[in-house]
């Protein structure tokens, strides 16, 4: 049976995976700092509130921004969120060779983003929630593994 790898903080082993460590990206003709200033920023269609998360000092600071709904929400952001998050970690993994190698490493281990703070992308502390985070990085897994 393959083993199962938990992430959650970027101090954590396998910090790497989430979405708040500091590997820059370039998408769209920008460079965001992590790949959670693009998703939080994809949230909103204003360039001018896109801008405002690309330059949030921290990863958290987007979080809150995007996180914050007195800037208007687009309304789509639901069914496009899927694909946005595929994008930013695919550029991010793509991007960083360093990455690729740690990412395919990991074999055929199940990923999870273990947190109670998110039964979407993580598992919702207790293996409830969606995992979306982890299925993702296992999708990008599986792409990277095909080209090598
Ligand atoms: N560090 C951290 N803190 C939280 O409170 C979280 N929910 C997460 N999970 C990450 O948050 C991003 C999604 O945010 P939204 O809830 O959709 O605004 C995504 O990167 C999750 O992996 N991480």
């Amino acid at each position: 049976m393959s083993h199962v790898i938990r992430f959650y903080s970027v101090t954590d082993t396998c910090g790497w995976c989430s979405n708040f460590a500091p590997y820059p990206i370039r998408l769209n003709g920008k460079t965001w700092p992590t790949s959670e200033h693009y998703f939080q920023a994809q949230k909103f269609a204003a360039p001018a509130d896109q801008e405002a998360v690309r330059n949030a000092r921290t990863p958290m600071l987007a979080a809150r921004m995007g996180r914050d709904r007195k800037r208007k929400l687009r309304r789509d952001w639901e069914s496009v969120k899927v694909s946005v998050m595929r994008q930013a970690v695919q550029a991010k993994f793509t991007q960083h060779a360093q990455l690729a190698r740690l990412l395919l490493d990991t074999g055929e281990a199940t990923l999870i983003e273990h947190t109670e703070q998110d039964d979407d992308w993580g598992d919702g502390g207790d293996g409830h929630g969606r995992n979306m985070l982890g299925r993702i990085l296992m999708e990008v897994r599986e792409a990277l593994s095909q080209r090598t």
